[in-house]
């Protein structure tokens, strides 16, 4: 059998990962975007985005002729098209107005490339979107001889390659069950499960598995705050529960929040989906409210750590941020929580400097903040009252702490990762306070005035 001609309509996490992906499987693509910088960056070998493996994989794709990148204003695109066999759409579908999914852009492609199109084409919905949206996007199509497929994406950012080509399963759902065996045939060599289903419920599930992944992480959060209030440590408390395997070990680390491009804009789209079918899906808003209430009580824990008190005032106070991306591994700060604790800190009347491994100082994408970044996590930490873990970046645990005890003003860190080893900040003179975990003081190292001993908070409700 000859590998079909595909073509992928957007070279973002998504676009860019399958069309690498899919050339690595030996398959025909060409990748095509409206930014035509960044497709001349990806001819150079340039890609934007941190995610290991991929630009081995473009780079291997382009020398074998298996991958070619296009710009969708370029006239080679519209010949890409007339020949293409499979065609992906992974083009943004953001927040748009109340909480909906916006399909303006995913709509405005599929007008553009309807009359291009051969006969026999298959056109594949990548991009995260509503039900609905495939019977909404053959009516835009026009086309009685295009069939529409949906085939959500569960990659996870910084991970994208390996996610894509071990999968947990592959979701393929059409009305036409000839072209959904087609697009799975594409997955074949992966070994992975394929879900072959109807297109409303390939829509459903991509939602119902991203809001069922922050229900599950707001509970994380929760539960982490009743280990606070209790005194219970919530590593052991996860542990515990992780080993029923119905429950599973992964998504139970509390953090300031789940952020990302995906987890908010989709939960908020599947309430919003809901709602038009009126169903009031109060675990979904549950799941958004207590995500929100979770910066807040990071935001408290860092004041009841500097100021000793729950209500002490942060004006002045000088804060030294550890990690802005929205988890580790990846240079994206869309929807950061990061970000959103950075707000309210601000917001409180602290003094913020950031350094995050993954953005540069010079990056246009901070030009904004209202904060400086520095490329030096010894200079962010200079004076400050107390050192923020916002993002789980590794290289965290690496830093020199006795170095960095030596320049900040109180050594004291607030972990909202439980990422740090307690005992070895301790012996580098530094306070630790966690989520959900027993606070730990500082050894006797530095002196006694400069000790986070005393900023260490008790749980707030003891056992009885
Ligand atoms: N980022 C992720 O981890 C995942 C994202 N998704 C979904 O996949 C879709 C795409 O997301 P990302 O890849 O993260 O987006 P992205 O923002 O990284 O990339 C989108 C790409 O589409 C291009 N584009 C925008 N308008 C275009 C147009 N009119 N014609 C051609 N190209 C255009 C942009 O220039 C950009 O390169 C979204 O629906 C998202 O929800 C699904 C699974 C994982
Ligand atoms: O639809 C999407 O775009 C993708 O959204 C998420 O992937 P991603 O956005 O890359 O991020 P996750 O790894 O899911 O993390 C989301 C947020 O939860 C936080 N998190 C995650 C795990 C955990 O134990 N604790 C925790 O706070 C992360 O720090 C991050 O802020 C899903 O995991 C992917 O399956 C999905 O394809």
């Amino acid at each position: 059998m000859t590998s079909p001609r595909v073509v992928v309509i957007g070279t973002g996490y998504v676009g860019l990962t399958t069309g690498a992906c899919l050339a690595s499987l030996g398959h025909a693509v060409v990748c095509a975007d409206a930014d035509q910088d960044k497709v001349d960056r990806l001819a150079r070998g340039r890609i934007d985005i941190l995610e290991p493996g991929l630009a081995e994989l473009v780079t291997s794709g382009t020398a074998a002729g298996r991958l070619t990148c296009v710009g969708t204003s370029e006239k080679a695109f519209g010949r890409f098209l007339r020949n293409a066999e499979i065609v992906f759409l992974c083009v943004p579908t953001p927040m748009g107005a109340g909480g909906l999914a916006d399909l303006g852009i995913l709509e405005t492609v599929v007008r553009q490339i309807s009359e291009l199109l051969p006969p026999g084409c298959t056109v594949v919905t990548k991009s995260t979107v509503p039900v609905g949206t495939a019977t909404r996007l053959t009516q835009l199509l026009r086309r009685d001889d295009v069939s529409m497929v949906s085939n959500p994406e569960f990659l996870r950012e910084g991970n994208a390659v390996r996610d894509f080509l071990h999968p947990d399963r592959v979701v393929v759902g059409s009305a036409d069950r000839e072209a959904a065996e087609q697009v799975a045939s594409l997955y074949a060599s992966l070994n992975a499960p394929i879900v072959l289903t109807d297109a409303a419920s390939a829509e459903l599930i991509k939602y119902a598995a991203n809001c069922f992944l922050a229900v599950k992480l707001s509970y994380a959060n929760a539960i982490a705050e009743l280990c606070d209030r209790a005194g219970a440590d919530v590593a052991d408390v996860a542990a515990g529960m992780g080993f029923d395997r119905r429950i599973g070990k992964e998504f139970l680390a509390p953090g300031p929040g789940w952020g990302g491009s995906c987890l908010p804009k989709d939960t908020s789209a599947l309430l919003q989906l809901a709602d038009s079918m009126d169903f009031e899906f109060r675990l979904v808003r549950a799941a958004i409210d207590t995500n929100i209430r979770q910066h807040k009580r990071v935001v408290d824990k860092i004041r009841e750590v500097v100021t000793g008190t729950r209500l002490g005032s942060m004006s002045g106070v000088r804060l030294a941020l550890l990690g802005l991306t929205f988890k580790a591994g990846t240079n994206d700060l869309r929807d950061s929580p990061a970000l959103a604790v950075a707000a309210l800190l601000r917001e409180a009347g602290a003094e913020l400097v950031a350094y995050d491994p993954a953005v540069d100082s010079a990056d246009s994408r901070i030009a904004d903040l209202p904060f400086p970044v520095t490329d030096d996590p010894h200079h962010a930490a200079r004076g400050a009252d107390a050192i923020v873990v916002l993002t789980e970046w590794p290289e965290f645990r690496e830093l020199d702490w006795h170095r960095l005890a030596t320049v900040v003003r109180t050594p004291v860190v607030v972990d909202t990762r439980n990422l740090l080893d307690a005992s070895s900040l301790s012996r580098a003179g530094f306070g630790w306070t966690g989520l959900g975990k027993p606070p730990r003081s500082a050894m006797a190292t530095v002196p006694p005035s400069r000790r986070a001993v005393e900023a260490v908070p008790t749980p707030v409700t003891t056992p009885a």
